[in-house]
């Protein structure tokens, strides 16, 4: 039976080396232009399941599928072209290279002329700070800018998901809205994010979907909004009470 989602995740464990197993039986499902977050406390796996998802980590078992296609045990290059594109945590920009420079690095896979200079305009468009400052040193600019250039470039394949490991790592409260702002913009913009975050509340009110990571499986999964107003998730996993509730006895 045909699926309706564009990136499927079923059963994986996998791990690193011989060490014990980091994802146990963990099952993720990204629709179509949504935002799927994955939340959970430090070391639950959450990068592991991007490196998964983008060929960088071989699953020891399970399935990953990607708009119907079986694409298990393929590698970082054969997913990439599958649909799937990664932008890893912390920054990965050329900062002696410009942002259109860095910006078209991301197309470097694909051979249509034509369809390249469709997704520069789209990706301008997509993001104004990337077309302003299009031939400056990409080291010149600050982190959430340099984020954008990367979310660019990971749009330059057309990517049926993109994999974002943690976006607001290191940005201020300000920069991290601007990036959020932007994630939103990309699904509007018909992309489906498999989103990680430590900033699990922030990420919970721009996302469509949450699902609680924890000891390499999925434990909860719901609708965001639905996670937040949780009140027993909020002090489990997103760092203390949900915005609307005052639990009795609690002291502020
Ligand atoms: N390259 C690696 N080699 C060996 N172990 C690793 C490697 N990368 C991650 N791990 C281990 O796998 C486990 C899960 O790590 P992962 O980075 O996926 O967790 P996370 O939920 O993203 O954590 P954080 O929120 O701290 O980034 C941790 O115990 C970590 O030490």
């Amino acid at each position: 039976m045909a699926s309706d989602h564009l990136l499927e995740l079923t059963d994986i464990e996998a791990g690193y080396g011989r060490a014990a197993l980091v994802l146990r039986g963990l099952t993720v499902q990204v629709p179509p232009a949504q935002i799927v977050c994955l939340v959970g406390p430090n070391g639950a796996g959450k990068s592991t399941v991007l490196k998964v998802a983008s060929g960088m980590l071989v699953p020891r078992s399970g399935r990953i599928i990607v708009d119907g296609a079986d694409v298990t045990g393929q590698g970082p290059q054969q997913l990439l072209r599958a649909g799937l594109s990664h932008v890893l945590q912390g920054h990965s920009v050329f900062k002696e290279m410009t942002v259109g420079e860095n910006v078209k690095l991301g197309a470097f896979s694909v051979r249509d002329a034509q369809h390249t200079a469709e997704r520069l305009d789209f990706v301008k468009t997509l993001f104004p700070l990337v077309a302003d400052r299009w031939d400056a040193l990409a080291g010149a600019l600050s982190g959430g800018q340099q984020k954008q250039v990367e979310f660019a470039r990971s749009l330059m394949v057309d990517p049926k998901v993109v994999l974002l490991d943690e976006p607001s790592m290191g940005l201020d409260p300000k920069a991290t809205a601007i990036i959020f702002e932007q994630v939103v913009r990309m699904r509007d913009a018909g992309t489906a994010v498999l989103l990680v975050e430590q900033n699990a509340r922030r990420a919970l009110e721009s996302a469509d979907v949450g699902l609680v990571l924890d000891l390499g499986r999925v434990h909860i999964s719901g609708p965001a909004r639905q996670l937040l107003d949780d009140p027993k998730l909020g002090e489990l996993y997103l760092g203390g009470r949900p915005r609307t509730s005052t639990p009795e006895g609690q002291p502020s």
